[in-house]
Protein backbone atom coordinates (compact mmCIF):
# COMPACT_ATOMS: atom_id res chain seq x y z
CA UNK A 1 0.00 0.00 0.00
CA UNK A 2 1.42 3.45 -0.32
CA UNK A 3 0.79 6.59 1.40
CA UNK A 4 -1.01 9.32 -0.17
CA UNK A 5 -1.93 12.15 2.25
CA UNK A 6 -4.13 14.96 1.28
CA UNK A 7 -4.11 17.99 3.31
CA UNK A 8 -5.17 21.70 2.60
CA UNK A 9 -6.12 24.48 4.69
CA UNK A 10 -9.89 24.17 3.55
CA UNK A 11 -9.89 20.89 3.63
CA UNK A 12 -9.87 18.29 6.75
CA UNK A 13 -6.35 15.93 6.20
CA UNK A 14 -7.38 12.97 4.66
CA UNK A 15 -5.28 9.97 4.82
CA UNK A 16 -6.43 7.51 1.65
CA UNK A 17 -4.14 4.68 1.22
CA UNK A 18 -3.79 3.07 -2.10
CA UNK A 19 -2.83 -0.40 -2.59
CA UNK A 20 0.65 -1.73 -4.99
CA UNK A 21 -1.52 -3.34 -7.73
CA UNK A 22 1.43 -5.26 -8.21
CA UNK A 23 1.15 -7.54 -4.68
CA UNK A 24 -2.32 -6.88 -4.35
CA UNK A 25 -5.27 -7.95 -6.39
CA UNK A 26 -7.94 -5.39 -6.59
CA UNK A 27 -11.69 -6.61 -6.99
CA UNK A 28 -13.27 -3.44 -6.82
CA UNK A 29 -12.63 -0.31 -6.72
CA UNK A 30 -14.31 3.25 -6.97
CA UNK A 31 -13.07 6.27 -8.90
CA UNK A 32 -14.54 9.70 -8.22
CA UNK A 33 -17.77 8.36 -7.19
CA UNK A 34 -20.48 11.26 -6.38
CA UNK A 35 -24.21 10.44 -5.14
CA UNK A 36 -26.82 12.84 -5.29
CA UNK A 37 -30.61 12.08 -3.54
CA UNK A 38 -32.08 15.10 -5.91
CA UNK A 39 -30.04 18.56 -5.00
CA UNK A 40 -28.67 16.70 -1.95
CA UNK A 41 -24.78 15.66 -2.52
CA UNK A 42 -24.84 12.35 -0.11
CA UNK A 43 -21.04 11.51 -0.94
CA UNK A 44 -18.48 13.53 -2.68
CA UNK A 45 -14.95 12.18 -4.05
CA UNK A 46 -15.82 7.95 -2.83
CA UNK A 47 -12.13 6.59 -4.26
CA UNK A 48 -11.70 3.48 -2.89
CA UNK A 49 -9.64 -0.09 -3.38
CA UNK A 50 -11.06 -3.02 -2.04
CA UNK A 51 -8.68 -6.24 -2.09
CA UNK A 52 -9.33 -9.51 -2.70
CA UNK A 53 -10.04 -12.24 -0.08
CA UNK A 54 -10.37 -9.49 2.23
CA UNK A 55 -12.49 -7.90 4.86
CA UNK A 56 -13.20 -4.11 4.05
CA UNK A 57 -15.47 -2.10 6.89
CA UNK A 58 -17.16 0.82 6.31
CA UNK A 59 -17.47 2.66 9.51
CA UNK A 60 -18.75 6.06 10.24
CA UNK A 61 -21.93 8.28 12.21
CA UNK A 62 -25.31 8.28 11.09
CA UNK A 63 -25.91 9.31 7.74
CA UNK A 64 -22.11 9.82 6.96
CA UNK A 65 -23.07 8.28 3.86
CA UNK A 66 -21.76 4.54 4.27
CA UNK A 67 -25.04 2.75 3.18
CA UNK A 68 -25.28 5.34 0.35
CA UNK A 69 -21.92 4.19 -0.72
CA UNK A 70 -22.37 0.36 -0.40
CA UNK A 71 -25.66 0.67 -2.26
CA UNK A 72 -23.88 1.99 -5.12
CA UNK A 73 -21.21 -0.41 -5.20
CA UNK A 74 -24.22 -2.75 -6.68
CA UNK A 75 -26.59 -0.52 -8.41
CA UNK A 76 -29.02 -0.66 -5.64
CA UNK A 77 -29.60 2.81 -5.77
CA UNK A 78 -30.69 2.89 -9.28
CA UNK A 79 -33.93 5.07 -9.48
CA UNK A 80 -33.38 6.39 -5.95
CA UNK A 81 -30.43 8.25 -6.72
CA UNK A 82 -27.94 9.59 -9.15
CA UNK A 83 -24.46 8.52 -8.51
CA UNK A 84 -21.40 9.73 -10.93
CA UNK A 85 -18.19 8.28 -11.17
CA UNK A 86 -17.15 4.82 -12.38
CA UNK A 87 -17.33 1.57 -10.07
CA UNK A 88 -14.24 -0.83 -12.05
CA UNK A 89 -15.18 -4.82 -11.29
CA UNK A 90 -13.32 -6.40 -13.41
CA UNK A 91 -12.41 -4.75 -16.42
CA UNK A 92 -15.85 -3.24 -16.21
CA UNK A 93 -17.26 -0.01 -15.37
CA UNK A 94 -20.87 -1.22 -13.35
CA UNK A 95 -22.20 2.01 -13.66
CA UNK A 96 -22.02 2.27 -16.89
CA UNK A 97 -25.61 2.31 -18.53
CA UNK A 98 -24.15 -0.62 -20.52
CA UNK A 99 -24.12 -3.28 -18.19
CA UNK A 100 -27.02 -6.01 -17.02
CA UNK A 101 -27.19 -4.96 -13.88
CA UNK A 102 -29.34 -8.56 -12.80
CA UNK A 103 -26.03 -10.27 -14.01
CA UNK A 104 -23.73 -7.92 -12.34
CA UNK A 105 -25.44 -8.43 -9.00
CA UNK A 106 -25.18 -12.19 -9.59
CA UNK A 107 -21.19 -11.82 -8.96
CA UNK A 108 -21.79 -8.98 -6.12
CA UNK A 109 -24.25 -9.68 -3.71
CA UNK A 110 -25.94 -8.06 -1.04
CA UNK A 111 -26.81 -8.90 2.11
CA UNK A 112 -29.58 -6.13 4.21
CA UNK A 113 -29.46 -4.77 7.63
CA UNK A 114 -32.78 -6.97 8.78
CA UNK A 115 -32.66 -10.35 7.84
CA UNK A 116 -35.60 -10.71 4.90
CA UNK A 117 -35.88 -14.48 3.84
CA UNK A 118 -38.77 -14.87 1.23
CA UNK A 119 -41.83 -16.50 2.95
CA UNK A 120 -40.84 -20.00 1.68
CA UNK A 121 -38.83 -22.99 2.29
CA UNK A 122 -35.31 -23.01 3.84
CA UNK A 123 -34.39 -25.15 0.57
CA UNK A 124 -36.64 -22.96 -1.55
CA UNK A 125 -35.14 -19.81 -0.22
CA UNK A 126 -31.72 -20.75 -1.56
CA UNK A 127 -32.61 -22.11 -4.89
CA UNK A 128 -35.33 -19.60 -5.81
CA UNK A 129 -32.90 -17.45 -8.05
CA UNK A 130 -31.28 -20.28 -9.26
CA UNK A 131 -34.09 -22.40 -10.35
CA UNK A 132 -34.99 -18.68 -12.20
CA UNK A 133 -31.65 -18.90 -14.05
CA UNK A 134 -32.11 -21.95 -15.31
CA UNK A 135 -30.97 -24.49 -12.99
CA UNK A 136 -33.25 -27.66 -12.81
CA UNK A 137 -31.10 -30.55 -11.77
CA UNK A 138 -32.50 -31.39 -8.47
CA UNK A 139 -29.13 -33.24 -7.37
CA UNK A 140 -27.28 -29.81 -8.67
CA UNK A 141 -29.20 -28.02 -6.39
CA UNK A 142 -29.52 -30.21 -3.27
CA UNK A 143 -25.28 -29.89 -3.63
CA UNK A 144 -26.02 -25.65 -3.62
CA UNK A 145 -28.45 -25.73 -1.22
CA UNK A 146 -25.60 -27.81 1.40
CA UNK A 147 -22.79 -26.14 0.29
CA UNK A 148 -24.38 -22.42 0.75
CA UNK A 149 -26.35 -24.14 4.33
CA UNK A 150 -22.36 -24.89 5.74
CA UNK A 151 -20.17 -22.10 4.43
CA UNK A 152 -22.99 -20.21 6.07
CA UNK A 153 -22.26 -22.31 8.92
CA UNK A 154 -26.24 -23.69 9.62
CA UNK A 155 -26.37 -26.98 7.68
CA UNK A 156 -25.83 -28.82 11.06
CA UNK A 157 -28.34 -26.98 12.43
CA UNK A 158 -31.21 -27.37 9.60
CA UNK A 159 -30.33 -30.20 7.44
CA UNK A 160 -33.06 -32.18 8.16
CA UNK A 161 -35.68 -29.37 8.21
CA UNK A 162 -34.83 -27.99 4.95
CA UNK A 163 -38.40 -27.96 3.81
CA UNK A 164 -39.73 -26.19 6.52
CA UNK A 165 -40.34 -22.07 6.50
CA UNK A 166 -37.57 -19.87 7.11
CA UNK A 167 -40.09 -17.37 9.04
CA UNK A 168 -39.83 -20.36 12.11
CA UNK A 169 -35.93 -19.77 12.04
CA UNK A 170 -34.64 -17.29 15.04
CA UNK A 171 -33.25 -13.96 13.84
CA UNK A 172 -29.84 -14.98 13.95
CA UNK A 173 -30.34 -18.03 11.63
CA UNK A 174 -32.85 -16.05 9.07
CA UNK A 175 -29.64 -13.88 8.72
CA UNK A 176 -27.05 -16.57 8.31
CA UNK A 177 -30.19 -17.86 5.79
CA UNK A 178 -29.65 -14.43 3.78
CA UNK A 179 -26.13 -15.18 3.61
CA UNK A 180 -26.17 -18.51 2.27
CA UNK A 181 -28.68 -17.29 -0.23
CA UNK A 182 -26.35 -14.97 -1.81
CA UNK A 183 -23.56 -17.15 -1.43
CA UNK A 184 -26.02 -20.07 -3.72
CA UNK A 185 -25.13 -17.68 -6.24
CA UNK A 186 -21.64 -17.62 -6.02
CA UNK A 187 -20.66 -14.50 -6.01
CA UNK A 188 -17.16 -12.81 -5.87
CA UNK A 189 -17.97 -10.46 -3.53
CA UNK A 190 -20.66 -10.47 -0.54
CA UNK A 191 -21.48 -6.46 0.24
CA UNK A 192 -23.42 -6.60 4.06
CA UNK A 193 -25.40 -3.55 5.35
CA UNK A 194 -24.79 -3.80 9.26
CA UNK A 195 -25.89 -7.42 8.77
CA UNK A 196 -25.31 -8.34 12.93
CA UNK A 197 -27.30 -5.22 13.87
CA UNK A 198 -30.68 -7.10 14.46
CA UNK A 199 -29.25 -9.62 16.24
CA UNK A 200 -28.39 -10.64 19.95
CA UNK A 201 -24.42 -10.63 20.94
CA UNK A 202 -24.40 -14.73 20.14
CA UNK A 203 -25.67 -14.62 17.03
CA UNK A 204 -23.68 -11.35 16.22
CA UNK A 205 -20.86 -13.36 17.49
CA UNK A 206 -21.92 -16.31 14.91
CA UNK A 207 -22.18 -14.49 11.71
CA UNK A 208 -18.42 -12.73 12.98
CA UNK A 209 -17.46 -16.21 13.03
CA UNK A 210 -19.16 -16.98 9.29
CA UNK A 211 -17.51 -13.84 7.73
CA UNK A 212 -14.15 -14.66 9.10
CA UNK A 213 -14.17 -17.86 6.90
CA UNK A 214 -16.23 -16.74 4.19
CA UNK A 215 -13.45 -14.21 3.07
CA UNK A 216 -11.55 -17.64 1.70
CA UNK A 217 -13.48 -17.46 -0.67
CA UNK A 218 -14.54 -13.94 -1.09
CA UNK A 219 -14.34 -10.21 -0.76
CA UNK A 220 -16.35 -8.91 1.97
CA UNK A 221 -17.29 -5.41 2.04
CA UNK A 222 -19.45 -4.75 5.55
CA UNK A 223 -20.70 -1.63 7.19
CA UNK A 224 -21.10 -1.34 11.00
CA UNK A 225 -21.61 0.66 13.64
CA UNK A 226 -20.09 -2.02 16.18
CA UNK A 227 -16.28 -0.37 16.24
CA UNK A 228 -15.70 -3.88 18.21
CA UNK A 229 -16.90 -5.64 15.56
CA UNK A 230 -15.08 -4.18 12.28
CA UNK A 231 -11.98 -4.16 14.99
CA UNK A 232 -12.80 -7.84 15.10
CA UNK A 233 -12.90 -8.68 11.41
CA UNK A 234 -11.89 -6.30 9.12
CA UNK A 235 -8.66 -6.22 7.29
CA UNK A 236 -9.41 -3.22 5.99
CA UNK A 237 -11.43 0.50 7.16
CA UNK A 238 -12.68 3.03 5.87
CA UNK A 239 -14.00 5.92 7.74
CA UNK A 240 -17.01 8.23 6.41
CA UNK A 241 -17.82 11.59 7.69
CA UNK A 242 -19.81 13.96 6.14
CA UNK A 243 -20.30 12.19 2.93
CA UNK A 244 -16.46 12.02 2.53
CA UNK A 245 -14.00 9.06 2.92
CA UNK A 246 -11.86 10.75 5.61
CA UNK A 247 -9.50 7.60 6.41
CA UNK A 248 -9.02 4.50 4.20
CA UNK A 249 -6.17 1.91 5.96
CA UNK A 250 -5.38 -0.84 7.36
CA UNK A 251 -7.75 -1.99 10.21
CA UNK A 252 -5.18 -2.72 13.33
CA UNK A 253 -3.40 1.33 12.34
CA UNK A 254 -6.92 3.06 12.06
CA UNK A 255 -7.82 1.55 15.66
CA UNK A 256 -4.61 1.85 17.41
CA UNK A 257 -3.11 4.85 15.99
CA UNK A 258 -5.55 6.93 13.12
CA UNK A 259 -3.72 9.73 11.45
CA UNK A 260 -6.75 12.10 11.31
CA UNK A 261 -8.08 13.34 14.45
CA UNK A 262 -11.52 13.32 13.29
CA UNK A 263 -11.42 9.49 13.38
CA UNK A 264 -9.71 9.36 16.07
CA UNK A 265 -12.62 10.99 17.93
CA UNK A 266 -15.25 8.92 16.24
CA UNK A 267 -13.78 5.56 17.02
CA UNK A 268 -12.75 6.61 20.87
CA UNK A 269 -16.83 7.82 21.01
CA UNK A 270 -16.29 11.40 21.63
CA UNK A 271 -19.23 11.60 18.51
CA UNK A 272 -21.70 9.83 16.52
N1 LIG B 1 -33.41 7.38 0.00
C1 LIG B 1 -32.90 8.56 0.37
N2 LIG B 1 -33.45 9.71 -0.05
C2 LIG B 1 -32.92 10.91 0.30
N3 LIG B 1 -31.84 11.06 1.08
C3 LIG B 1 -31.24 9.94 1.52
C4 LIG B 1 -31.76 8.65 1.20
N4 LIG B 1 -30.95 7.72 1.79
C5 LIG B 1 -30.00 8.42 2.45
N5 LIG B 1 -30.18 9.75 2.30
C6 LIG B 1 -29.35 10.82 2.87
O1 LIG B 1 -27.99 10.59 2.49
C7 LIG B 1 -27.11 10.87 3.57
C8 LIG B 1 -26.27 9.63 3.87
O2 LIG B 1 -27.14 8.60 4.35
P1 LIG B 1 -26.67 7.09 4.52
O3 LIG B 1 -27.88 6.29 4.86
O4 LIG B 1 -25.87 6.69 3.36
O5 LIG B 1 -25.73 7.24 5.78
P2 LIG B 1 -25.18 6.09 6.73
O6 LIG B 1 -23.80 6.53 7.10
O7 LIG B 1 -25.31 4.78 6.10
O8 LIG B 1 -26.17 6.25 7.96
P3 LIG B 1 -26.73 5.12 8.95
O9 LIG B 1 -25.54 4.64 9.70
O10 LIG B 1 -27.70 5.85 9.82
O11 LIG B 1 -27.36 4.04 8.13
C9 LIG B 1 -27.99 11.32 4.74
O12 LIG B 1 -28.01 12.72 4.73
C10 LIG B 1 -29.35 10.75 4.39
O13 LIG B 1 -30.37 11.55 4.91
Amino acid sequence: MSEKINASADAPLRNIYHFDEATHEIALSTHNLHVFYGDNEALTEGDLQFERYKITALIGASGSGKSTFLRSLNRMNDGIARVEGEIRYRDLDINSNQIDVYEMRRHIGMVFQRPNPFAKSIYDNITFALKQRGVRNKQRLDEIVETSLRQAAMWDQVKDELHQSALALSGGQQQRLCIARAIAMEPDILLLDEPASALDPVATSQIEDTLLQLKEKYTIIIVTHNMQQAARISDYTAFFHLGKVLEYDEARKIFTRPKVAITNDYISGNFG
